[in-house]
């Protein structure tokens, strides 16, 4: 029998963490059983006097939020990172390693209304978010090494907080994931002399059997290497290394490729989808005097949900003390996204 990649179980390479994860297209005729989450009610108000993040309405921190009208970005008053804090002092037991972790984290609010999801603004609005992402990692980016933003949409991702908004974390050192892109990019491009992601998308546009959405800036894939069920990756069509380096027409058409993109998600299960995403692209900080030509600057999204707005899937068991491992195939998932309408549904008139 000849082997068939929607049939038949194998392992797939991820290039950018060099890690395998295993794929079982049989299983997807397993009958379900287990946990039904209720779905979200989504009845959020314009504006809730009680919200911090609301214009006008005062913070943990004593400060009011003010009457912004675009975006508005603010120190978190319970950072996971501190500036100026005592320094562990430093070990030469290989196996008690502590090191100084200096950063500062900041919240940014992407509209002053709580009831708008980025497929439901105007395009102009979603531009706004992305220049003021450009600008959070120029000003942070001068002094810091690595800038995640990061945006947890949903209770289901830990969302504490309906108001649309993401977080800003950044550090004076890179974290595991940039650490690990940055060096099996750097590999790569030792090996080929070409950059992995620029190689990737060029493939992925000619194979056309993971496009989520393409425009002329941006293409979205299902990678061939995804983990979650509807993860995606947002690669831009022209080379670029950083968020910085995106030029006019690389973010107007970024504004409509997140709109499209947030709006099959939500369309698909007729849910606000749950979803962990973020951009990567080369170190900043001391990085921006550093030879980064490998690296490829590109959005990641990571959502949970498997086959309903209620069903999530569990990284547990095999996944934590093996691997990662995926029934839905990403050309099955590729297509059920690429399928959906790109005008959100609650806009699409009864
Ligand atoms: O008064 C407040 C409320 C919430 N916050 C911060 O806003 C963030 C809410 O975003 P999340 O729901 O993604 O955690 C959270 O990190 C919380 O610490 C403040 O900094 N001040």
């Amino acid at each position: 029998m000849a082997f068939n990649p929607n049939e038949h179980q194998h392992v797939r390479y991820n290039p950018l963490r060099n890690e395998w994860i295993l794929v079982s297209p049989h299983r997807t005729l397993r009958p379900w059983s287990g946990q039904v989450e209720t779905a979200p009610l989504e009845n959020i108000p314009a504006y809730d006097p009680s919200n911090p993040l609301c214009p006008g309405v005062k913070r943990a921190s004593g400060l009011v939020t003010p009457i912004y009208e675009s975006t508005y970005v603010f120190t978190n008053d319970f950072p996971a990172l501190l500036e100026n804090v005592p320094e562990p002092p430093s070990s030469d037991d290989p196996l008690f390693q502590a090191a100084p972790a200096g950063g500062t984290c900041r919240v940014m609010c992407f509209h002053p209304k709580s009831n708008v999801y980025l497929p439901t603004m105007k395009s102009e609005e979603v531009e706004a978010i992305i220049e003021e992402w450009i600008n959070q990692m120029k000003d942070l980016g001068r002094k810091y090494q690595w800038v995640q933003i990061f945006e947890n949409r949903g209770s289901m991702m830990g969302c504490s907080n309906p108001h649309p908004h993401c977080q800003i974390w950044a550090s004076s050192f890179l974290p595991n994931e940039p650490k690990i892109k940055d060096e099996n990019q750097r590999n790569y491009f030792k090996k080929y002399g070409r950059r992995m992601l620029e190689d990737y998308t060029k493939k992925e546009l000619a194979k056309r059997e993971r496009i989520v959405w393409e425009n002329n800036e941006w293409v979205v894939v299902v990678p061939y290497w995804a983990v979650w069920p509807f993860e995606t990756m947002v690669l831009p069509k022209r080379q670029i290394q950083r968020f910085a380096d995106c030029d006019q027409s690389q973010k107007k058409e970024l504004a409509l490729t997140l709109q499209a993109l947030v709006a099959k998600y939500d369309n698909l299960f007729k849910c606000s989808f749950p979803y962990s995403m973020g951009w990567h692209g080369a170190p900043t900080g001391d990085g921006l005097n550093e030879d980064q030509c490998h690296w490829t600057f590109h959005g990641i999204y990571y959502p949970p949900l498997l086959r309903s707005a209620t069903v999530k899937k569990f990284m547990v068991g095999y996944e934590m003390l093996a691997q990662s491992q995926r029934d839905l195939t990403a050309e099955k998932a590729a297509a059920m996204l690429r399928e959906q309408p790109e005008q959100h549904y609650s806009l699409s008139k009864p």
